[in-house]
């Protein structure tokens, strides 16, 4: 069964706390897209965030970085209680080293590619990365539409895996719900990314059980 990470960009920005608390038992980790306005048009969350929400769940922190330049971030957020830092290769000339600072300050290593970037663009730092996210979107809002077009890369991530031995998980984040997760689920995707299928909904623990469901 696939794991679960619903994105708070689509919480209730007010009642955080409450919003997490709903899906605490269900979801295997929460998602913090944090946005600069630079890298993507929108602004969002920041290591300040990540260190309020860290006592008040037990739940992995899981931090895609949507970030230019995002080495500048990585000990900020390693020290507010990240668990796993997703650096996008796009955003950085130094992705290799991205993947390494965010090792040092002890988290757990993330590489994303936007829907335009490919595998091959990443297979050098392939080996280097406890997570790879394949961007189902284009990064910067909630709410868009899943490209299926983007499920060969995942296929193509878990054959690579399987070939050459490399321990990463495959992540998806955009336009994830309890149909589009099934041809991923079966491309090898480990973690699903929701957010307004989660959020936008009165009971978002039977959202995140549902996405669950269709993947048994
Ligand atoms: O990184 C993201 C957008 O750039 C997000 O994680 C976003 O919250 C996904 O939202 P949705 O599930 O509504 O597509
Ligand atoms: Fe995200």
């Amino acid at each position: 069964m696939i794991k679960v990470a619903p994105s708070i960009l689509s919480a209730d920005y007010v009642n955080l706390e409450a919003s997490i608390k709903k899906i605490e038992h269900s979801a295997d980790a929460i998602h913090i897209d944090i946005m600069d306005g630079q890298f993507v048009p929108s602004i969002a969350y920041g290591p300040g965030w990540v260190k309020a929400i860290r006592p008040i769940t037990n739940l992995k922190l899981d931090i895609h970085m949507m970030v230019e330049n995002p080495e500048r971030f990585v000990k900020p957020l390693a020290d507010a209680g990240a668990d796993i830092i997703d650096v996008h290769k796009e955003a950085t000339p130094h992705i290799h080293r991205a993947l390494q600072m965010i090792h040092k300050a002890g988290c757990k290593a993330g590489v994303v590619i936007n829907p335009g970037t490919s595998v091959e663009s990443i297979r050098p730092v392939l080996y280097l990365a406890d997570q790879v996210l394949v961007m189902t979107v284009n990064p910067g809002f909630g709410g868009q539409k899943f490209i299926p077009e983007m499920v060969n890369k995942i296929q193509e991530l878990s054959d690579l895996r399987k070939k050459y031995g490399y321990k990463y998980d495959i992540e998806i984040d955009g336009g994830v719900n309890n149909h589009t997760v099934k041809s991923a689920y079966k491309a090898g995707t480990d973690v699903a990314v929701a957010g307004s299928f989660v959020f936008d909904n009165p009971d978002p623990a039977a959202q995140v059980r549902s996405i669950k469901q269709a993947t048994k």
